[in-house]
């Protein structure tokens, strides 16, 4: 009961929102889609879940076709899309009996699915939804595209403004969704998320960069990594940027990530070359590489 998209090609006019997309999830997969906006996650979701027809290719959701079954995918799916759906006047009971009735089912007949993330929101039953705080709403949403009780749970950026304490929350709920035997697409822009799934793939301008298990996607990662620090930032990377043998310098947190293009790269020279520049209190560490880091290299 898992997925497969084949050569799925997408645009919009001038736009080429999704090219050749192949990519396979596994029964009972969390599998995450990382990239940028406009990378063309949403398209994709809305194909899989019969909203839009691509130009090229075929998908398969659950064993059932996006074009031929698509009233047995719309019934076997969950969709959480990335704007806030649910109905804003309806409270957070009457939007869940709603959601439950159009699939023909009640609150309680799939209630153990939901139970531990509705009773968080239970003691607002009677609150309207657009009077939810942020991870109310997404619990809420949640509860919504789970009641049917669907073989594959498409989440498209759960946890947009929603504070980090709410996201770690929702990550462990679907972690233990994924224990019921639910395959979940998740797309997501913050790449600490990222590690939390089984697989990822990286896609960037509707192209997929790479697919692996995020422990496997940094090994990937080509050169040595350095974070560079100084008492000024933005100098570090103007300096840096006008450093002949830079491969790359993008801002990495609090720091700069830095790799060279030479094999034999001098952690001194370097050093020297900051110095002249006027920086003070400059620190060059070896890294290891993250998952923003290999996506920044496959961007390039
Ligand atoms: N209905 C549409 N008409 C025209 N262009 C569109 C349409 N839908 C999407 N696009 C364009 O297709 C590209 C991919 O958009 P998409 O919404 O799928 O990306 P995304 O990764 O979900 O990003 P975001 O988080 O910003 O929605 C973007 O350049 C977007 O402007």
């Amino acid at each position: 009961m898992g997925l497969k998209v084949n050569n799925i090609s997408k645009s919009f006019k001038k736009v080429n929102a999704l090219e050749q997309v192949t990519f396979h999830i596994k029964p009972g997969e969390l599998f995450g889609l990382i990239g940028p906006d406009g990378a063309g996650k949403t398209t994709l979701f809305r194909i899989l879940t019969t909203l839009l027809i691509a130009d090229k290719g075929s998908a398969t959701v659950a064993g059932y076709d996006v074009l031929k079954d698509y009233k047995s995918i719309r019934n076997n799916v969950g969709y959480m899309p990335g704007k806030f759906s649910l109905y804003q006047d309806l409270t957070i009971e009457e939007n869940l009996t709603f959601f439950a009735t159009i699939f023909g089912t009640t609150i309680e007949e799939n209630y153990n699915l939901i139970e531990d993330i509705y009773v968080q929101i239970e003691p607002f039953k009677n609150r309207r939804a657009g009077k939810l705080s942020g991870g109310m709403k997404q619990k809420l949403a949640l509860c919504c595209a789970l009641i049917h009780k669907p073989k594959v749970l498409f989440l498209d950026e759960p946890t947009t403004g929603v504070d980090p304490v709410s996201r770690k929350e929702f990550w462990d709920m679907l972690k233990r969704l994924q224990t019921k035997g639910i395959t979940m697409l998740v797309s997501t822009p913050y790449m600490d998320e990222a590690a939390l799934c089984d697989r990822i793939a990286l896609i960037q301008e509707g192209k997929i960069l790479e697919i692996d298990t995020p422990k496997s996607i940094v090994k990937h990662y080509p050169k040595p990594i350095y974070n560079v620090t100084a008492n000024n930032t933005y100098k570090v990377i103007t300096s840096l940027n006008m450093y002949p043998f830079n491969h790359s310098v993008y801002p990495f947190g609090e720091h700069v990530h830095y790799t060279d293009k030479r094999d034999s790269f001098n952690i001194k020279e370097l050093h020297n070359y900051l110095e002249q520049n006027g920086l003070k209190n400059i620190t060059i560490q070896k890294t290891k590489a993250t998952i923003e880091d290999t996506f920044m290299e496959l961007a390039r």
